[in-house]
This record gives structure tokens, C-alpha cells and sequence, in this order.
């Protein structure tokens, strides 16, 4: 779908959606807990949808009545054998593959769009170590076999979904494990969510140097009840949109927790020091107003997913923005250091991609034509850069945003944006 996109200065209120990270750990470990969980999660999207599918599959039964809350009975006596389809959801595939062994089943693994193209290793490597077999070199998968408690030695940097997706497994194993990392952890906050779920659902896991101690036969005991937060990563997109222009803004976004592990939270600050007027209020709602802004240093390590808005923030801001630490950008959706640099240039500012980030000069944008290449992140991201540009701006493919917030174009044209279909 192409959608022409008029530019016109953002500003209102909008209810942040809600984090698909919270609401694939929490129907995981739901699938996997002693009796029936009630998630309340608000509306749905495309990935959360492929990890319900995917735990379906496993043997769990979900139904989302209202569209806005699940009911997940747990998996109790799964087929021998089937397939799981993830579709293009990286935190899908690298969540479940651990618990396919570890549960010792049977099962046919596949995905869309980039997925198949995105790493595996080392958690592959890791899996065929401690006992289970895979076959294919590339989605589709076959996995069997089992999975042996012990220790699971892994490098931090490549994705901390690996990190995750074991922490899942291992406590279901029937003696104690470790979980090693060789290169400090990127993307702390996620695993950081994933420790609060798992304790929420009565996992135990203890820190240990450079990892985690994980006894083994332990037993996911259901909360019954349990509500998903909302999602700062896609609420980064709204707020920077508050900052851009001076005859725009404020914006304000609801339904946020300010202590939320969320690394994503991270923009609150972020704006302030590109110079944005931010507010926070205790009820959880952040508001944010324009000021002259001004290029900022920004190591990526922890938030991944807020490069491609914060390169938009540095088309607005005087001077350079210099994004470094971001090489994992290459593995998403997208090649998003290769993305979103085509997609500013596309519009007409000044963007260096280098090997681990991305050098934006600020000044004027244009509008074009911007080929939004599958990733939700960059129709976001591209859909807020139109503010800042002279003429229209087209998006090429952006349907893409189901991914993570299909009523992104509705909110958009709820805070005034002017977005129509061609
Ligand atoms: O655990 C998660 O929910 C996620 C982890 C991050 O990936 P990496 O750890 O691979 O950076 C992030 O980019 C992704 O959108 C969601
Ligand atoms: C990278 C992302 O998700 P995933 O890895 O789950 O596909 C994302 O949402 O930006």
C-alpha cells in the first residue's frame, strides 16, 4: 500500500499501544503455567498474533473473546508432531526454539519476510550442543531431540532474544543450568522484562557472574490474571513527533510506566538532551513540546528499535547526531543502517552509514518517495520525517506497521496528520 502523506505540524494525545515484548513473554509463560491465565493486552498486532499461532501449535489453547484480553489454557497434551510458524517475528522464533527440545517435541519451525535471513546462531549451536537435533541450514527447521541442563556459554551482543528464549527453557530441565555470557549484554532492558515475567509466574533464576544460575524442575505457576504495559518503543515515535516543529507539538502519549524495564524508556531522556521540553506526570502519561534542537552522541547498545526515529530527530536537530553501538540494526526486519539512511536520503537530508551507526547532518527535508522495505520501524519513523519536509512524502509499503501498531495511521490522523491511500 502506498499512503501519500501530507506534511502538517503533529500535536494531541494518543494511548500508547501495547508492548509486544511484554505480551509474548507473559502468553509464553501462560502456555506453560499450571492452570488458565487471563492477559489483558489491548489490541492485537501481527507478531503478537504469530506467537499465539506459534503457542497454539505447541498445544496451548488461546482465544482473545473481545480482542483485548486472552485467555490462555496451558499446553497439556501437545501433538507429536506439526509446524510452527513465527512469520517475520524474530522474538517469535528465538523465544520458542529452546522450548521445542526442552519440551521434547517434535516440530517443523518456518517464517516470512527477512526472518529466514536473520541469525540463529549461536542459540543453534548452543541447542545441537546440549542435545537437540536440527535439521536444515535455514528456516524451515526441523527440531527434535531433547535438552540437557548445564552450561550455556553465548555472546551478549548478537541478540539478546537467545538470552531470553533460554531463560524460557531451561528451568523446565530436570537439574540445574548456567547461562554464560562471553561479551557483555546488549539490549539489558529485554532481559530484563523477561526476569520480571518469569518471577511474576514463579520462576526462580539467580544472577551469577557474567550470567545466570537457573534451577532445573522448576513449574510456571499462573498469576490467573496479569496486564501487558505499553509500549514505549512505538510511543517514541508520537513523543519525538512532539519535538519536531515549532508551530507543532505538544504531544502527549498515556498509558506509559515510568519504571518500566523497558530500555525503550530511554527517549524521555534522549529528547530532553536533543533539547525537546519533556514532561513527565505521575499518572503515566509523557508530554512533549518543540524547542531548537541540537545534534546529540547516542550510544545505540541498549535501544535498538529507537534508531530509526532518533535519525529523525537528528534531521531536525542543528548540527550532527552521531548514533554509534549499532550494528545489530543490520539483523532486524530490515538492514535498518542501510534503511533508514536510503529512506532519509530519499527525502532529501544528509546521512552517513557507517559500519556500527549512522552520522545525520540536520537541515531542510524535501519529501519523496521512501521504499519503507517491509520494516514497521522505518513506515513509523518515515510517516513522522514528512513533518519535517516541504513537499509530499510517499510510503511505499506502509502496511508494514501491523507488524507491531496497525492503528498507527489512525492515531496519526487523530494527532492532525493528513495520510491518504493512492
Ligand atoms: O526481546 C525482545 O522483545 C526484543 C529484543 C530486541 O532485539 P535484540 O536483543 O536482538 O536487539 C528488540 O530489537 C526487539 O524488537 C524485541
Ligand atoms: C526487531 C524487532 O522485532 P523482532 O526481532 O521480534 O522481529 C522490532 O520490533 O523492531
Amino acid at each position: 500500500m502506498k499512503l501519500k502523506i501530507t506534511p502538517y505540524p503533529l500535536a494531541g494525545r494518543v494511548q500508547a499501544v501495547v508492548s509486544k515484548s511484554d505480551v509474548h513473554r507473559a502468553m509464553i509463560c501462560a502456555a506453560l503455567a499450571d492452570r488458565e491465565t487471563v492477559l489483558t493486552t489491548g489490541a492485537s498486532n501481527r507478531d503478537i498474533e504469530a506467537t499465539a499461532e506459534c503457542l497454539r501449535a505447541l498445544g496451548a489453547r488461546l482465544d482473545s473473546p473481545d480482542g483485548r484480553r486472552w485467555r490462555i489454557a496451558p499446553v497439556t497434551r501437545p501433538a507429536e508432531t506439526g509446524t510452527i510458524d513465527c512469520g517475520e517475528s524474530g522474538s517469535t522464533l528465538r523465544f520458542l526454539l529452546p522450548l521445542i527440545p526442552a519440551l521434547g517435541l517434535h516440530r517443523t519451525v518456518t517464517g516470512s519476510g527477512r526472518l529466514p535471513q536473520r541469525p540463529l546462531s549461536p542459540l543453534r549451536e548452543l541447542l545441537e550442543e546440549h542435545g537437540a537435533l536440527i535439521g536444515g541450514e535455514t528456516l524451515p527447521l526441523e527440531l527434535s531431540g531433547g535438552l540437557a541442563p548445564g552450561r550455556y556459554s553465548l555472546p551478549g551482543n548478537v541478540s539478546s532474544q537467545y538470552v531470553t528464549g533460554l531463560l524460557f527453557a531451561l528451568p523446565l530441565l530436570p537439574g540445574e543450568s548456567e547461562i554464560i555470557l562471553t561479551t557483555p549484554l546488549e539490549s539489558a532492558g529485554y532481559v530484563e522484562m523477561t526476569l520480571r515475567t518469569l518471577r511474576r509466574f514463579g520462576i526462580r533464576i539467580s544472577p551469577a557472574e557474567n550470567g545466570w544460575r537457573i534451577p532445573g524442575g522448576q513449574r510456571y505457576r499462573s498469576p490467573g490474571g496479569l496486564s501487558c504495559e505499553g509500549d514505549w518503543s512505538n510511543a517514541a515515535f508520537y513523543l519525538a513527533a512532539g519535538a519536531l516543529r515549532s508551530d507543532g507539538g505538544p504531544v502527549t502519549v498515556g498509558g506509559l510506566d515510568p519504571a518500566s524495564p523497558q530500555g525503550d524508556r530511554a527517549i524521555v531522556g534522549l529528547l530532553r538532551r536533543f533539547g525537546a521540553a519533556v514532561e513527565e506526570t505521575a499518572g503515566g502519561s509523557v508530554s512533549v513540546a518543540p524547542r531548537p534542537l541540537r545534534g546529540i552522541e547516542i550510544d545505540a547498545s541498549a535501544i535498538p528499535d529507537l534508531v530509526p526515529i532518533l535519525a529523525v530527530c537528528g534531521c531536525a536537530a542543528e548540527g550532527e547526531t552521531r548514533i554509534f553501538n549499532a550494528a545489530r540494526l543490520r539483523l532486524k526486519e530490515s538492514d535498518r543502517l542501510q534503511t533508514v539512511s536510503a529512506a532519509i536520503r530519499a527525502l532529501g537530508g544528509h546521512v552517513d552509514e557507517l559500519p556500527d551507526g549512522l552520522v545525520i547532518r540536520g537541515g531542510a527535508l524535501s519529501g519523496g518517495e521512501v521504499d519503507c522495505a517491509n520494516d514497521h520501524r522505518i513506515v513509523m519513523s518515515m510517516a513522522v520525517a514528512a513533518m519535517l519536509c516541504g513537499g509530499p512524502v510517499v510510503l511505499d509499503g506502509a502496511e508494514a506497521c501491523r507488524k507491531s501498531y496497525p492503528g498507527f495511521f489512525d492515531d496519526y490522523q487523530s494527532l492532525g496528520g493528513i495520510a491518504d491511500v493512492l
